[in-house]
């Protein structure tokens, strides 16, 4: 496909449409046999099978796939570590060329691929779309920077006649790969990509909700890599805590804080700690000022806080804003949000498909009835009569500081507005949580801008982004680092300093 769609391309033409649709119904009706685990190069359709029903039509089974236990998981470990030295030794330039063909071959199915994420995650064209042109850039940016720093092995300084210094970056090994389910296709490939373009080897355990997208991955990928280097297995929570507990070198990790933190402290215990690259969730603030463009404040807010039915862990849960311009911003966020259709992602129509699955349907359910006790629902807040788990856009105002609502991560299409009297409170509020992943301002005095950056606590920030006014990062153009709870490592995805976070450093100094 010759066109590059990003989160914010908007529509992308009746052909695309067309196609996508054709994909999107042949995939719904294809529900296939138990998808095997993948483990050196060969299937093995072993474990109990479960289920993945069609977020959108909970009468229908989206995919089936055999869940791993320990023995499994152990097997696909060992087959990892037993490539490890072979992969370590190929040089750079030809992993990369490797790497690249596989972002060639995702290319080349683009649109069938962005109908199989739909169909496991309920999200709508545009963000699956998106999404599959994101799993490309990945590569293509992990392997630009693998090239640029040539390997990451440079010459340092000599004070010693016959003396040769060299500084080089050398993979750990092998990492496990455990992936959310809100980007099952995008994030799966970046940690796997950057694990292996590093020279590890992996072991892929695609969420329970989308193991059919984590094996089409596995199909694209494995033609293009040596026996081993790749393998993946399926299941859900105890499948993660065995591969957090097998003989890997290394984890890499995108999910919920608890699971995160549960799987750094293991890799901290053992003979000798091990890297645990986790990125975690947020509740993200967009602050509003006196100053702000207040229509565009709106829009942004609500393209991020509803974009994905609010399961991205950069969408906007909370708006901040200032007493001058909080009656005018919340009329025109509840007007915004009355534009936004749910339906079935099938729908060109559709701005937000359903969530994710039966807990998140019920978590919005309680939220609502908090907010209906403690606040005012001032759009959206039922659940549609429709076969999937549909919810609606919901903006809630005038809830107490500090309520539960403002607080924890829901990963739901909901967004709080508070009412603060100056910015320094606005900021205060802001960082008030224990997340600190992505924040937003909307402001035109530069001053207000100014103090923001300085004193957001956030790895990824945005100024007056009516596009979205805390989601939308691409890689190579923004970093994705998590403080405070939305990570561990003080790095992020999809920018320069991540492939790094796979190496380990060893300096060598070789006498003549
Ligand atoms: N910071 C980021 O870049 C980023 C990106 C996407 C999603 N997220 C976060 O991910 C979360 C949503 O994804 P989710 O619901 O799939 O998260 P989750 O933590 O429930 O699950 C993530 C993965 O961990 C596995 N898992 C669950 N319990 C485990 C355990 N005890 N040990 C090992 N593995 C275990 C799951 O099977 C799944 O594969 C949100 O919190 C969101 O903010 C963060
Ligand atoms: N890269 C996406 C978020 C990925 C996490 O869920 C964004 O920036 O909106």
């Amino acid at each position: 496909m010759a066109t590059r769609f990003t989160y914010t391309s908007g529509s992308f033409g009746t052909e695309v449409d067309g196609e996508f649709e054709r994909q999107l119904l042949a995939a719904r009706s294809a529900a296939p046999a138990p998808l095997p685990h993948v483990i050196a190069g060969r299937e093995v359709a072993k474990g109990p099978v479960f289920a993945r029903v069609d977020p959108a039509n909970v009468e229908q089974v989206a995919s089936r796939a055999h869940a791993a236990g320990p023995e499994l998981v152990d097997a696909a470990v060992a087959a990892a570590n037993a490539a490890r030295a072979q992969w370590r030794r190929t040089p750079y330039a030809e992993r990369c060329r490797r790497l690249r063909a596989i972002a060639e071959a995702i290319g080349a199915r683009h649109l069938e691929t962005a109908a199989r994420v739909s169909l496991e995650t309920g999200k709508n064209r545009a963000e699956a779309v998106a999404e599959v042109q994101e799993a490309i850039d990945l590569i293509t940016t992990y392997c630009d920077h693998m090239e640029e720093n040539a390997g990451y092995e440079a010459p340092l300084l000599s004070f010693v006649e016959g003396e040769r210094n060299t500084e080089t970056l050398r993979p750990y090994g092998s990492f496990g790969v455990i992936c959310p389910f809100n980007f099952p296709f995008a994030l799966t490939i970046g940690m796997s990509v950057a694990a292996l373009v590093a020279g590890n080897t992996v072991v892929v355990k695609p969420s329970e909700d989308a193991p059919w997208t984590g094996a089409l991955f596995a199909e694209l990928a494995l033609p293009h890599l040596p026996e081993g280097v790749l393998n993946l297995v399926h299941g859900g929570v105890e499948t993660g805590r065995a591969l957090a507990d097998a003989a890997v070198d290394g984890i890499a990790f995108t999910g919920s804080a608890a699971v995160g933190r549960e799987i750094v402290a293991k890799l901290q215990g053992g003979r000798w700690a091990r890297p645990a690259l986790t990125e975690m969730g947020g509740k993200n603030p967009a602050i509003v000022t006196a100053s702000a463009d207040v229509r565009k404040a709106a829009e942004g807010v609500a393209r991020a806080g509803f974009g994905l039915s609010g399961q991205k862990c950069s969408a906007c849960s909370r708006a901040i804003v200032l007493d001058a311009v909080y009656d005018e911003f919340v009329e025109q966020l509840a007007e915004v949000t009355a534009s936004f259709a749910v339906g079935d992602p099938a729908d060109a129509a559709s701005s937000l498909g359903p969530v994710i699955n039966e807990r998140a349907y019920e978590r919005f359910a309680r939220a609502v009835a908090d907010a209906e006790a403690d606040g005012r629902i001032v759009a959206g807040g039922r659940r549609p009569d429709l076969p999937g788990f549909y919810v609606e856009p919901t903006v809630v105002a005038d809830l107490p500081r500090g309520h539960r609502l403002t607080r924890e991560e829901l990963f739901l299409p909901f967004v709080t507005v508070t009412r603060v009297a100056t910015l320094e409170e606005a900021i205060e509020e802001a960082n008030a949580i224990d997340y600190g992943l992505t924040a937003g301002i909307f402001a035109e005095d530069q001053g207000e801008v100014d103090r923001f950056l300085d004193e957001i606590e956030a790895g990824v920030l945005y100024v007056n982004r009516g596009a979205g006014a805390t989601t939308g990062a691409w890689p190579g153009t923004q970093s994705f680092c998590g403080w405070k709870s939305s990570g561990t490592t003080g790095k992020g995805g999809l920018g320069p300093w991540y492939v790094p976070q796979f190496m380990r450093e060893q300096s060598r100094t070789v006498v003549a």
